[in-house]
């Protein structure tokens, strides 16, 4: 798979994430201890922990689909705080993809609610970009798992978005895929985006991380 730039930064203004003594809790109980992070433009944090160490939890959090129980995230923008959710797209476990729709009208949906104006071109690159080249006109539902979420990234590469949350984005991916990945987010970085992800043992997504955090009991 070829990386084409398809998610240029046009704006060079700085941006913060502040996450500050944040815990999460399911069943009443705080899932983890305090963590921390500063994560600004051009870097990556990634999220490490047990199965059940909240991992997820504290992603869709950050990513306004959850909430935290102390603590709390802060979004420094010099002209707009309150953009997080402009600046930033999730990708979870639950990838997002709509079964009944091509993957072109997957990514078509995905634009037109983002607002932004994308011509069919440009959403059959972002395909081909994740190796989907071929099944623009595919349902998603009839995909296979890696393909799935392929598609649900392929969004990343439409969507502009500078803060990439993305959950175990390397699941499911073969070989290709997870070095494509490994690439995409490498290239989004270092082009001033900013990813904080989790990711199970990954050597080489731990090693370029600027940030790790582990999630430990409380
Ligand atoms: N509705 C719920 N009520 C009570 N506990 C819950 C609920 N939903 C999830 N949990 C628990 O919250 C904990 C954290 O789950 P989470 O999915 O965030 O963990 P994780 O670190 O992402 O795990 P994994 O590595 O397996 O993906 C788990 O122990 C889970 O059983």
């Amino acid at each position: 798979m070829s990386l084409n730039n398809l998610n240029p930064h046009t704006s060079l203004q700085s941006t913060i994430l502040h996450i500050s003594h944040a815990q999460c809790q399911k069943g009443g109980e705080p899932l983890f201890a305090p963590i921390n992070l500063r994560l600004e433009r051009g870097e990556m944090a990634v999220i490490s922990g047990r199965n059940g160490s909240g991992k997820t939890t504290l992603l869709e959090a950050v990513a306004g689909l959850g909430s935290f129980c102390e603590g709390g995230m802060e979004f420094d923008h010099p002209d707009s705080p309150d953009s997080w959710l402009q600046h930033s797209h999730y990708v979870g476990h639950f990838l997002g993809n709509k079964a009944s729709l091509t993957c072109l009208e997957n990514l078509n949906f995905a634009a037109t609610m983002n607002g932004s104006s994308s011509h069919e071109n440009q959403l059959s690159a972002a395909l081909d970009q994740v190796g989907l080249g071929g099944y623009e006109y595919h349902h998603a539902g009839d995909l296979s798992a890696g393909q799935k979420k392929r598609l649900a990234l392929s969004r990343l590469l439409i969507l502009n978005k500078t803060y990439w949350l993305l959950d175990e984005p390397f699941v499911n991916l073969d070989v290709a895929g997870c070095d494509w990945l490994f690439e995409c987010i490498s290239h989004h970085i270092n082009n001033g985006g900013a990813a904080l992800l989790t990711a199970h043992d990954n050597k080489r997504i731990h090693e370029k991380a600027d940030h790790l955090i582990h999630l430990e009991r409380p």
